[in-house]
């Protein structure tokens, strides 16, 4: 294993940290800058600003080793670097496109003091193009440039970044290619080497894929739902088909979070850009907003079609259970739609947000339910399968639960005397009693 290599990493969100500390961990010795000096302070003391299991402790043994650093600017972690990370955002800007902004800063910080022979490696999800564009906005011929995207998911980072599927790597230089690939050598996966279009697409297409493989789930289950059919059973026949798989066929409010949406919209604007079209993308996207209006529906119908002043409690408010994320949330798309007819929110997560624009943030699901029409479950956190069904039963007003996840046992909530109103199946029976 190439063992203590010099890396710089720049920015420490949920790629830039997780990429720092699993290659500590995988014995390199790592800088790592953000732009945030309130954030570099807290890691600098160990403090883990994200939500992610095993993250704190990698970072503490960084810290302890003298592996790990954190400084201010992406200027300061180049001097000595042999490969340097870019882990900054991509967020997407008003024509859909990933707004590069941040990655042109960062690569004009480096351009002077990154050392000779250097690589310069995009972690970020990046348009086709990106990598040729930082070469040339570096303009150092010493400085090779590779694309090396994550794949890694929130909520499981660490695990994800030390147990990945496959490394991708592109490069028009394979000799830094195969310096890249070798950081990566302790980790049991197969490694792709290609250039930095195909490296670049791969990412957005293997988002996008999965992106679109929800949008017709959720159709499906719309379909289950109206002509009696179980989506449940429906998902689990379709996947014992090897060639579909299990994974991520699970109904939902829609797919969201940091990446999804951002990247779905990159790629069709890319489409566009060269005067082509991506309609199954776009019929994706259209889905997803389809699919929280489907959610927004059943609530109103629970409630008895209006929900100006009615009060409604949201289980769940993160874009999927296990990470503290609120960026392009399903859940808070279907708040705003819901406050946008007046509805009252009340809301519980057990990530603890501070404030939520438009919803009072309650500290437990009892309180979530209490006086509440219906009762809405948006995210699928474990704890809320273990919730006292006998006591949301006498502290909300309204009869309904509308469980946007599939996630609680019908039974259960049956037996309390609730009406569980999940997706993809005929609508609830009358439960006989309270
Ligand atoms: N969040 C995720 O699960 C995944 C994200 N990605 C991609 O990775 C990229 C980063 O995403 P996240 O880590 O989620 O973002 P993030 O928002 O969590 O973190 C980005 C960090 O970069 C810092 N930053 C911004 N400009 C900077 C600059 N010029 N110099 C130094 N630091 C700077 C910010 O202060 C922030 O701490 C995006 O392109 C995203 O699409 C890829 C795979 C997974
Ligand atoms: O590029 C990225 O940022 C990352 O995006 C996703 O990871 P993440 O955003 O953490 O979330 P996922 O677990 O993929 O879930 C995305 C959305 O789909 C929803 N989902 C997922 C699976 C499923 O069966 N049903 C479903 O509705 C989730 O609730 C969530 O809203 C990808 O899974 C990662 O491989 C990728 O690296």
């Amino acid at each position: 294993m190439v063992s203590g290599v010099k890396i710089a990493v720049i920015g420490a969100g949920y790629v830039g940290l997780t990429t720092a500390a699993c290659l500590t961990s995988l014995g390199h010795r790592v800088v790592c800058a953000d732009i945030d000096p309130a954030k570099v302070r807290a890691l600098s003391r160990g403090e883990v600003t994200i939500r992610e299991p095993g993250m704190a402790e990698l970072v503490g043994v960084g810290l302890a080793e003298g592996r790990l650093r954190f400084v201010v600017g992406a200027g300061k972690a180049a001097p000595g670097a042999e490969v340097v990370f870019l882990c900054v955002p991509t967020p997407m800007g008003p024509d859909g496109a990933a707004k590069l902004a941040a990655l042109e800063a960062a690569v004009a910080e480096l351009r002077d003091p990154l050392p000779p022979d250097s690589v310069v490696v995009n972690k970020s999800t990046v348009p086709v193009g990106t990598a040729a564009r930082v070469g040339e906005l570096l303009g150092r011929p010493d400085v090779a440039v590779a694309s090396n995207p994550e794949f890694l998911r929130e909520g499981s980072a660490v695990h994800d970044f030390l147990n990945p599927d496959r490394i991708v790597i592109g490069s028009a230089d394979l000799d830094a290619a195969k310096r890249v690939a070798a950081l990566y050598e302790a980790l049991n996966a197969p490694v792709l080497l290609t250039d930095p279009a195909s490296s670049e697409m791969i990412k957005y297409a293997a988002n996008c894929y999965l992106a679109t493989r929800l949008s017709f789930v959720n159709s499906i289950a719309e379909l289950c739902e109206r002509m009696g059919a179980d989506v449940n059973d429906v998902t689990r026949g379709m996947g014992y088909d090897q060639r579909i798989g299990t994974a991520f066929l699970r109904p939902g409010p829609g797919w969201g979070g940091s990446c999804f949406p951002k990247d779905a919209h990159a790629l069709l604007r890319s489409a566009a850009v060269i005067g082509s079209d991506f309609p199954l993308l776009r019929a994706a996207i259209d889905t997803n907003a389809r699919q929280q209006r489907l959610v927004v529906g059943k609530i109103r119908q629970a409630v008895g079609g209006r929900l100006a002043g009615t009060r409604v409690g949201l289980l769940g408010l993160t874009f999927k259970a296990g990470t503290d994320d609120l960026r392009d949330s399903p859940a808070l798309a279907i708040a705003e739609l819901l406050a946008a007819e007046g509805a009252e929110l009340v809301g519980y997560d057990p990530s603890m947000p501070g404030a939520v624009a438009g919803i009072r943030v309650v500290d437990s699901a009892y309180a979530a339910a209490a006086g509440a029409s219906a009762l809405v479950l948006l995210t699928e956190w474990p704890e809320f399968r273990e919730l006292d069904w006998e006591r949301i039963a006498g502290q909300i007003s309204g009869r309904y639960v509308i469980d946007a996840r599939n996630h609680l046992d019908p039974l259960v909530v049956h037996h309390a005397g609730l009406l569980h109103q999940c997706l993809g199946q005929p609508a609830p029976q009358r439960a006989l009693s309270r």
